[in-house]
């Protein structure tokens, strides 16, 4: 397959691969941008893979950084732009089923293609946008399947996140899962337990966010993954997830939390518990902490509970919107956020630095205080968000 005309991103990294070209090396862009080429999808990242070790990279270009050196990645930088260059590799020894213990930089592209994860990751273009597909990964992409490249088996006992994978990629682009790597999925789902949340949370949002999350979460269920994710989610009932997540999708991380979790029958103990174990960050916490008892008792909501998540409104609504609250309900709650006199803290007609130099309150935990409650009686409408009337009400407060 060639390629005609390239997206800008690949024409912005050529000059990268020319220079290894030239000196004698082999170079190609790999992976994920090109795959989402070929399916007509933006791009994000363009990886290059080469035939040069990285020394050799490093003597070519005048920017550099040891990205990953260990593992043979150099970042090249180019134009503000930053290109990972990676030796072509094998990564014959895993013993803790997460990363190669060792890797053997090699000379040969079709080594370094064999490693990969699945079929459809595992295409090169070279320079003039040929593409170099070695394990039939563009017949998977025209049948949309995910096939883990040569023995299913072996390539999740490597690296089990790729189990995860699997089922992302299926809940990204809507592709079934080819019979055998779903095989190998269903028998080696335990080893997912061995492997670091934070690798598992990247996997697992970017699935809740794919546009066949529902599908996604249908194979999970069915082939007994969620037993071995974190937090023991084999339990749940995730029928009103998959049926909300049919028609709509979460178009961020937090949205994909909440809405999983007001879906959820945890206590708020329980929710913390589970949030703890996700190792999720102090923001996101905090996030669903406010918005899940809001979602789930929508009907009886009203401004004083709304103040509390004015700043998180984008969120609150499109949860509402994902499990399909009434246009009324909606409109309810918009009408209510439309009134409020601020939309967001920097709004507020006083800040604290003017507050030090007036000497009214000092920095420090006190002052978030005095802002946090200026920013509660502002929104309530008990106070005018103008200058004179807040410093007046402070003035008030801290006397
Ligand atoms: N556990 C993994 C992770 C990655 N890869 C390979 O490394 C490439 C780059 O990985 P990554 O950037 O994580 O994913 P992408 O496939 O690029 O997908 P996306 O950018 O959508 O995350 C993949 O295409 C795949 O060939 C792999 O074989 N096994």
């Amino acid at each position: 397959m060639k390629m005609n005309a390239l997206p800008q991103e690949f024409i912005d990294a050529q000059p990268i691969l020319k220079i290894l070209e030239d000196a004698g090396f082999e170079a190609y862009f790999v992976g994920g941008a090109v795959r989402d080429m070929i399916l007509n999808k933006p791009i994000h990242d363009v990886d290059i893979a080469t035939s040069a070790f990285p020394e050799e990279v490093k003597s070519l270009f005048k920017k550099t950084v040891d990205t990953g050196i260990q593992h043979g990645t150099v970042m090249v930088l180019d134009h503000g732009a930053g290109y990972e260059v990676t030796t072509f590799r094998t990564e014959s020894t895993y013993t803790d089923f997460r990363r190669p213990d060792k890797v053997k930089f090699v000379r040969s592209l079709e080594e370094d293609l064999k490693r990969r994860d699945f079929t459809i990751n595992a295409l090169a273009m070279n320079y003039s946008g040929s593409v170099i597909d070695l394990f039939d990964g563009l017949t998977d992409l025209k049948n949309r399947v995910v096939r883990a490249v040569g023995q299913a088996e072996g390539r999740f006992t490597e690296d089990a996140l790729r189990m995860m994978r699997a089922l992302r990629f299926s809940a990204q682009l809507g592709f079934d899962i080819e019979i055998n790597t779903q095989q190998a999925l269903q028998k080696l789902a335990p080893n997912l337990e061995k492997i670091a949340v934070e690798r598992i949370r990247v996997e697992f949002e970017k699935l809740l966010m794919g546009s066949q999350a529902a599908k996604s979460l249908q194979i999970a269920i069915r082939d007994q993954v969620m037993s071995y994710l974190p937090g023991d989610m084999g339990s749940w009932d995730l029928s009103l997830v998959m049926a909300d997540l049919t028609s709509s999708q979460a178009h961020s991380e937090q949205v994909a939390w909440v809405h999983l979790l007001a879906r959820s029958n945890l206590n708020t103990k329980q929710m913390s518990h589970f949030m703890r174990i996700w190792k999720m960050s102090r923001e996101d916490v905090k996030v669903v902490s406010l918005i899940v008892p809001i979602v789930r008792h929508i009907t009886d909501s009203h401004v004083i509970e709304l103040y509390q998540v004015y700043t998180y409104r984008d969120i609150l609504l499109e949860v509402l919107h994902l499990i399909k609250v009434s246009d009324g309900m909606l409109r309810h709650v918009n009408r209510i956020f439309e009134t409020l006199p601020i939309s967001k803290s920097a709004e507020l007609a006083i800040n604290g630095a003017d507050l030090i130099a007036m000497g009214l309150v000092a920095p420090g935990p006190e002052m978030g205080r005095t802002l946090r409650m200026t920013e509660r009686a502002v929104v309530l409408g008990k106070i005018d968000n103008k200058y004179d009337a807040l410093i007046a009400y402070i003035k008030e407060s801290v006397t």
